[in-house]
């Protein structure tokens, strides 16, 4: 396929052709401190005038990086491996530390941008770590490339920031097209945060 072809493809067909990118050198550490002004964003209490500096600076770097905006599957975010949270910003900085049949085990911190109240993590930040696990776990067990039909999250106590945690996700059972994963949320100690169960559907052909 050229170039030019490619740039025609339909998007809701991404997943399927999903490939892992080698990002250039600075890419990591880029995306570390975009990281940290997102914790700093949403937990800063500063002078307008420090508010207004920030700004003419994020204007800068908006127009540095406007021109090099790409189609999904062409830049570097979300498809490196290698880098915590696969070098997207959504996800948060974890790392996969297994990843086979059995199992996929990935290991991180909760940071403060995660924060819901009360020093803890907000609810909806789980559901993103489990629909992500099952993901991973669909396509590490083989099975063929499916979505999330249903999932479900029990939240058995609150999730800490900045402490370290834990997830792994198994296949459960499969029948025919549906593949049903379970998955654990845990501290080092193995303390029990959450645990979810999720229905990965196969995607039929031409199905977005
Ligand atoms: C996704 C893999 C990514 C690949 C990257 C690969 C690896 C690189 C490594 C790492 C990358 C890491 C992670 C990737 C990250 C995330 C992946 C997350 C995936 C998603 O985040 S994706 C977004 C959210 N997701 C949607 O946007 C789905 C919208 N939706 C639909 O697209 C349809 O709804 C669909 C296709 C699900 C089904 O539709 P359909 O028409 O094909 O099939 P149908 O409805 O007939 O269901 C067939 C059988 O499932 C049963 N069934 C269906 N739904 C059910 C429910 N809710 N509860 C109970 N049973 C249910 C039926 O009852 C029937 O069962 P039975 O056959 O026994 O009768």
């Amino acid at each position: 396929m050229t170039e030019a072809d490619s740039e025609k493809v339909d998007l809701r067909s991404e997943i399927p052709r999903f490939k892992p990118a080698t990002p250039p050198a600075a890419f990591g550490e880029f995306v570390e401190n975009m990281r940290r002004l997102q914790d700093l964003a949403v937990s800063i209490d500063a002078p307008d005038e420090v508010y207004a500096a920030a700004q003419e600076k994020t204007a800068e770097l908006i127009e540095l990086l406007a021109p090099f905006e790409a189609r999904e599957g062409k830049g570097p975010a979300n498809r490196s491996m290698q880098l915590p949270g696969r070098g997207s910003l959504l996800m948060p900085p974890w790392k996969v530390e297994k990843f086979d049949e059995e199992s996929v085990v990935a290991t991180g911190v909760l940071r403060r941008y995660h924060l819901g109240g009360g020093g803890v993590a907000h609810g909806g930040v789980l559901p993103l770590i489990f629909d992500d696990n099952f993901g991973m776990v669909v396509y590490a067990a083989k099975r063929p490339i499916s979505r999330t039909a249903y999932l479900h999250v029990n939240y058995r106590k609150v999730t800490p920031l900045n402490v370290p945690l834990a997830i792994e996700g198994k296949v459960d059972r499969v029948d025919g097209r549906k593949t049903f994963i379970t998955a654990r949320l845990t501290e080092e100690d193995g303390t029990l945060l959450a645990d979810g169960e999720g229905l990965m559907v196969q995607l039929l052909p031409g199905q977005p």
